[in-house]
């Protein structure tokens, strides 16, 4: 496959903590329902998932916040849920409410149900690969997919939990099956990463939204483990020959950054409770920071938004260090954008941390 040369490194380069102009910017969920355009085309579609599963829908939504906004980097639409999805467990959306299973994984003969069929999964392939071919080379395309413990969590419940009853039940009294659920996981997104990275995906991103609602002990013993086995096995250079980073999300997870930054990740996402400042003393830029504006900030008027982002790429200070090498800092919130946001504030957040990174060069 042949591909545009890339226009814009910027991403890339600070993932990978290599020197750039200016901090780059992205932000989780940013083809959403913020955007009246992407409204309109999931109307067309019907359905969130009939979005998802057109591989033409899933690259109008995903370059349409690139039509808005300078952002450094496209992300492909998709879903996290598409893997237990892909194992049988029957996913869907009902209007106005989150994700639902027609099945869940609580027992022996529910795990043993459970098998991974790559080929379920050709409409994201397909999108990735239309995805990166209709951007032309303007940004990196990043392809994502769930940690095993955050896929875990779904496929017990059956739903979004507000206690995580269930997946802890079976965590706390059968950790047995919780690892042969986290075993199937982990073989399903490495199969799956590698092969967004096969057609054409230029950084993925492992997204562990819940490893922050588990005690210090379980995300050692569960979450993160299984997460580091993921890492270890996606590739590291893409189709085009070049490096593909790869990026750790945890929500809540600021607590264990030591940990994670053994992780082989090249890049650590962190939610908006943690001080950028305090993050990068601690992983002494071993690694790359992605993050971490409350998305609530959007709310306030865009002089606030700016100043709030002016802290923020203070707090991470100059990529530059005394002797020379790089820190890598991507800016985005530090959880996805809110449906509610206003477009003018996203305007005036990019355009701020353009500007105000450029003096920290
Ligand atoms: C936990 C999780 C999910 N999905 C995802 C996560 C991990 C990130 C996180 O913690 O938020 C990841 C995800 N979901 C979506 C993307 C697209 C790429 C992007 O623009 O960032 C990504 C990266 C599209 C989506 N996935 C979903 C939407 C909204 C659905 C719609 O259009 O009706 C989008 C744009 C639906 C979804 N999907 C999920 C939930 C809980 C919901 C419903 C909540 C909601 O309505 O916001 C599961």
């Amino acid at each position: 496959m042949a591909y545009a040369p890339l226009q814009n490194d910027v991403f890339l380069r600070a993932a990978l903590r290599q020197p750039t102009p200016y901090t780059p910017v992205w932000l989780m969920r940013q083809a959403g329902r913020y955007l009246p355009e992407y409204k309109a085309t999931r109307a067309k579609a019907g359905s969130f998932m009939g979005l998802a599963q057109s591989p033409d829908y899933a690259t109008e939504v995903t370059l349409q916040p690139l039509e808005r906004f300078p952002l450094d980097a496209a992300i492909l639409f998709s879903d996290i849920l598409t893997v237990p999805d892909a194992m049988g467990l029957g996913l869907s959306f009902g209007e106005g409410e989150g994700p639902r299973f027609a099945k869940t994984v609580r027992d022996e003969a529910s795990l043993a149900e459970a098998q991974f069929d790559l080929n379920r999964l050709r409409y994201v392939i397909d999108a990735v690969a239309s995805i990166r071919q209709a951007l032309r080379g303007r940004v990196p395309l990043i392809g994502f997919g769930g940690s095993p413990w955050t896929l875990a969590c779904y496929m017990v419940e059956g739903r979004g939990s507000d206690d995580y009853r269930q997946v802890k039940t079976l965590m706390y009294s059968r950790p047995d099956l919780m690892q042969g659920l986290l075993d199937k996981l982990v073989d399903a997104t490495i199969q799956y990463l590698n092969a967004q990275i096969d057609a054409g995906a230029q950084a993925v991103m492992l997204f562990d939204s819940w490893g922050g609602v588990l005690s210090h002990d379980a995300y050692l013993r569960f979450a993160l483990p299984a997460s580091q086995r993921v890492l270890a096995g996606l590739k590291r250079t893409g189709a085009d020959g070049q490096r593909v980073p790869h990026i750790l999300f945890t929500k809540g997870g600021g607590l264990w950054l030591p940990e994670q930054v053994e992780t082989g990740a090249d890049m650590l996402g962190v939610d908006w409770t943690m001080d950028l400042g305090r993050a990068r003393a601690i992983t002494q830029d071993r690694v790359a920071l992605q993050g971490n504006l409350d998305p609530m900030t959007l709310f306030a008027p865009p002089e606030v938004v700016q100043a709030e982002a002016i802290k923020l790429l203070d707090s991470f200070g100059r990529p530059k260090r005394a002797d020379g090498s790089w820190g890598g800092h991507v800016f985005n919130l530090g959880h996805g954008i809110n449906q509610h946001a206003p477009i003018e504030c996203v305007s005036a957040l990019v355009e701020a941390v353009h500007r105000h990174s450029k003096t920290l060069r």
